[in-house]
């Protein structure tokens, strides 16, 4: 998509954009005209959010006033934070550009941008001391920094005309659709998260297994360790059949793509976690051949089908004999698979 008839403040956005998210950059500019530019700066507004919250060297009583009050920054034209040693700290430092963007967008997009950038804020600020205690305040953690996204999306979406109201005001799914990321996500960064000393396991699931969750870095521990991350791998498969449903409501073709692609890549992701112990030495990724063969699928309700049921089988059939989570595994995936 071009943007030479474009003003440089959007260009330098979508300049951001792409050095910011090597997983959103490409679907965010394959959407239609009329949701492009709000998408991209709703991405970069929240980047920057997530970016002060991600900070471990902006001392507590800067971040909480900051975090709070950040929505009202999209109004202040030349407001910039310097401060930051995040790898993303340009969208802070360069704030001033993606508000300019922002004033500019129609008012309901504003609404929806800045009403989700005010829950995020506050929402993250329950979370700063770093650890996670119950499976509902992980339902809750999740649900502020990418269940409001997803509800800020279907918003925008109903709002553009290109979707129906049904997918604006249905927040359960859409909150959905941020939790199955976002669990993926925090199950596949176990071992960089503890290294910058932030605990996302929840205790109430980590504490069966072990007594504090850095012993799952420990290889003597690993039985204990896997238990645990097949528990979870299963609280997160449950989310699943939301996201089907969620996805059976989209009927504009890039707006389909936007939101099944990073789907489809975090069943992969799941799966290749899954009783994996690569998970506590490094990163797990999938493939890149793989990701490309799922991207060309994702463009149809029956192929993101035929992607899920294809990794919640695997899943299924790589259950340990011995693990303690197996029965609710098995019941979880037999109902993801019966075409619900
Ligand atoms: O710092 C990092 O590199 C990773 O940060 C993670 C963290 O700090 O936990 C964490 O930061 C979360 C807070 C910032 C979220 C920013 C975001 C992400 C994707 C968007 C897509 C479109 C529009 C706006 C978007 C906003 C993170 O990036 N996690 C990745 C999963 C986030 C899922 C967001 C999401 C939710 C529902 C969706 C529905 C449909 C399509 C895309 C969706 C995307
Ligand atoms: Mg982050
Ligand atoms: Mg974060």
């Amino acid at each position: 998509n071009d943007l030479k008839n474009e003003s440089p403040q959007l260009r330098k956005c979508y300049e951001y954009l792409n050095k910011t998210s090597r997983s959103f950059a490409a679907v965010i500019q394959a959407l239609d005209r009329e949701l492009r530019h709000a998408v991209c700066i709703f991405y970069l507004v929240l980047r920057a959010l997530d970016t002060v919250e991600d900070d471990m060297t902006i001392p507590l009583e800067v971040k909480v006033p900051l975090l709070r009050s950040f929505y009202t920054k999209l109004q202040e034209p030349d407001w910039c934070f310097m401060d930051s040693k995040e790898k993303d700290k340009i969208v802070l430092e360069d704030f001033s550009t993606i508000s300019h963007e922002f004033r500019k967008l129609a008012p309901l997009y504003q609404e929806v941008i800045s009403d989700i950038c005010c829950k995020m804020g506050d929402g993250m600020t329950v979370f700063l001391e770093g650890h996670v205690d119950s499976k509902k305040q992980w339902d809750e953690y999740c649900h502020y920094v990418a269940g409001l996204v997803g509800i800020g999306l279907s918003r925008l979406f109903s709002a553009s005309g290109l979707e129906d109201s049904i997918v604006g005001q249905d927040t359960r799914l859409a909150n959905s659709m941020g939790l199955f990321l976002q669990k993926t996500n925090i199950i596949r960064d176990y071992l960089e998260d503890i290294e910058q000393g932030r605990e996302f396991w929840p205790k109430e699931v980590w504490s069966k297994y072990a007594n504090k969750l850095s012993d799952f870095a420990d290889p003597a521990n690993r039985r204990a360790a896997l238990s645990c991350l097949n528990d979870l791998v299963t609280n997160a498969l449950h989310h699943v059949p939301d996201v089907l449903l969620y996805m059976s409501r989209i009927k504009n073709q890039s707006v389909f793509n936007f939101c099944a692609i990073p789907q489809v890549m975090a069943i992969g992701t799941l799966e290749r976690c899954y009783n994996n112990p690569g998970v506590f030495t490094g990163v797990v990724k999938i493939r890149k051949g793989e990701a490309v063969r799922m991207m060309m699928y994702a463009t149809s309700l029956e192929g993101v089908k035929a992607i899920m049921y294809h990794f919640t089988a695997q899943i299924l059939h790589s259950i340990p004999s011995t693990d303690p989570s197996q029965n609710i595994t098995r019941r979880c995936c037999h109902q993801v698979l019966e075409r619900s």
